[in-house]
């Protein structure tokens, strides 16, 4: 029979953890157990969850204080039965950390899928290997940005912006996480414009681009506009996906006729994920569920820019996107948030080739524009590949140098 196995960190004030655990394990499954006949105990056995670990931690002084007294601290392993559940990942979600999420001291750190379950869910269609593919870039990270201050303004502003980012070089553009669909920049039109421009910058660089536009609006509609995107030469997709719901990203995924890579946007992540106390790890949140989901790429904040995830956080949520998991595709780990040329060396180390360097601020805030912006990226990229200080790579590029003037080196550890 299979499976779902579930890992929490616990602080527990009363009971001990081996009892909280037997608990969980009754509570989310069968219920009350012992006070039954034992012709009901047989039936209900397939059911019931299983305590597979109990593992004592050291009391945190720090989350003792907080919490205002001594509580146990540990990790307790459940295994469900894929009998109690259909596989999708709400019922999953349910199962596993529903009623559960709401019961004091309690996150969920882990969460395996056995073979039979994990059947259910074919993840990235496309992946870092699709990707790297339909770019024809295979020997570094990629290079993305963000189309910044397009609220307010109309598709010639659009255009104009893509146009630069492009020509610096960069391989993917997406849209900003808080564009929607509006008079000004209308979805469609966002679509048609950009298939124009980078036909016009692929002529001259030589190099392909693509656009992820934002799809937004109601769940119901959400399949038909991202079909509409792809029949209207779309060739990726941005997705607010925690707004919705993993389940819905798996929807556009596993569509048939959505035939482009789907990039993942963590906004809102942090209401779940930033405690140590409560919520879903970030390498579960971002990381497991995003990628059983199908998500091609994953955005989340790097450690050092202006909105930073502790630095084990984020090679967890890259670790869950690229180690091997069954047949999935590895997915792209996408660092983010006030990126700058600067910091390329140090994120080359930590996320290594398979990764995207992604800048917003830091490709438009150049003195030389988007374009300039971009092509510091990609002049920080190839230095870092080929081993070379980003120093020494400034002398004999223009834009690297004036980036770093402007927000200076850090030398990766
Ligand atoms: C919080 S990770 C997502 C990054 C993002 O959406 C963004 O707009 C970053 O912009 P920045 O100017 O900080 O590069
Ligand atoms: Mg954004």
């Amino acid at each position: 029979m299979g499976k779902v196995t579930a890992t929490y960190l616990v602080h527990e004030k009363k009971s001990d953890l081996e009892k909280k655990a037997e608990g969980i394990a009754l509570g989310l499954t069968v219920g009350s157990w012992t006070d039954l006949p034992q012709l009901e105990k047989e039936q209900l056995q397939k059911h019931k969850g299983i305590v597979e670990q109990v593992t004592v931690l050291e009391e945190d002084e720090k989350a003792n204080e907080y919490l205002g007294g001594s509580r146990k601290r540990g990790l307790i392993k459940i295994s469900y039965p894929s009998a109690n559940f259909s596989p999708d990942l709400p019922a999953i979600l349910t199962t596993v950390f529903g009623k559960l999420s709401l019961d004091g001291e309690i996150k969920l750190v882990d969460l395996e899928l056995d073979t039979a379950l994990a059947s259910h869910f074919p993840g990235p269609k496309y992946g870092i290997t699709g990707i790297r593919r339909q770019l024809g870039v295979n020997e570094r990270p990629l290079v993305m940005s963000i189309f910044k201050g397009v609220l307010g303004k109309d598709i010639s502003f659009f255009k104009e912006q893509l146009r630069e980012q492009a020509l610096g070089g960069v391989d993917l553009v997406k849209d900003d996480e808080i564009l929607f669909d509006n008079p000004l920049t209308p979805f469609e039109e966002r679509i048609k414009a950009a298939r124009q421009v980078l036909k016009e910058t692929e002529s001259i660089t030589g190099e392909k681009t693509l656009y992820a536009v934002n799809v937004t609006g109601k769940t119901r509609n959400l399949r038909d506009k991202a079909r509409k995107a792809v029949e209207l030469g779309a060739n990726a997709l941005l997705f607010n996906v925690l707004s919705y719901g993993p389940d819905v990203l798996q929807e556009l995924a596993e569509d048939k006729e959505i035939t482009v890579p789907i990039m993942a946007h963590p906004a809102l992540a942090g209401a779940s994920g930033s405690s140590s106390l409560y919520g879903i790890r970030y390498s579960v949140l971002l990381g497991k569920l995003l990628r059983l989901a199908g998500a091609d790429l994953v955005l989340f904040p790097s450690p050092y820019g202006t909105v930073a995830l502790k630095h084990e956080e984020a090679i967890g949520i890259a670790k869950a996107l690229t180690e091997q998991s069954g047949s999935q595709k590895k997915v792209f780990p996408v660092p983010s948030a006030g990126i700058h040329p600067g910091l390329v060396p140090q994120l080359f180390t930590d996320f290594g080739l398979d990764s995207v360097i992604n800048a917003g601020g830091g490709v438009h805030g150049h003195p030389d524009g988007a374009a300039g912006g971009a092509k510091a990226f990609r002049q920080a990229v190839d230095a870092a590949v080929a081993g070379i200080s980003l120093e020494e790579a400034a002398k004999a590029n223009r834009e690297l140098r004036i980036a770093l003037e402007l927000w200076g080196g850090v030398a990766a550890k």
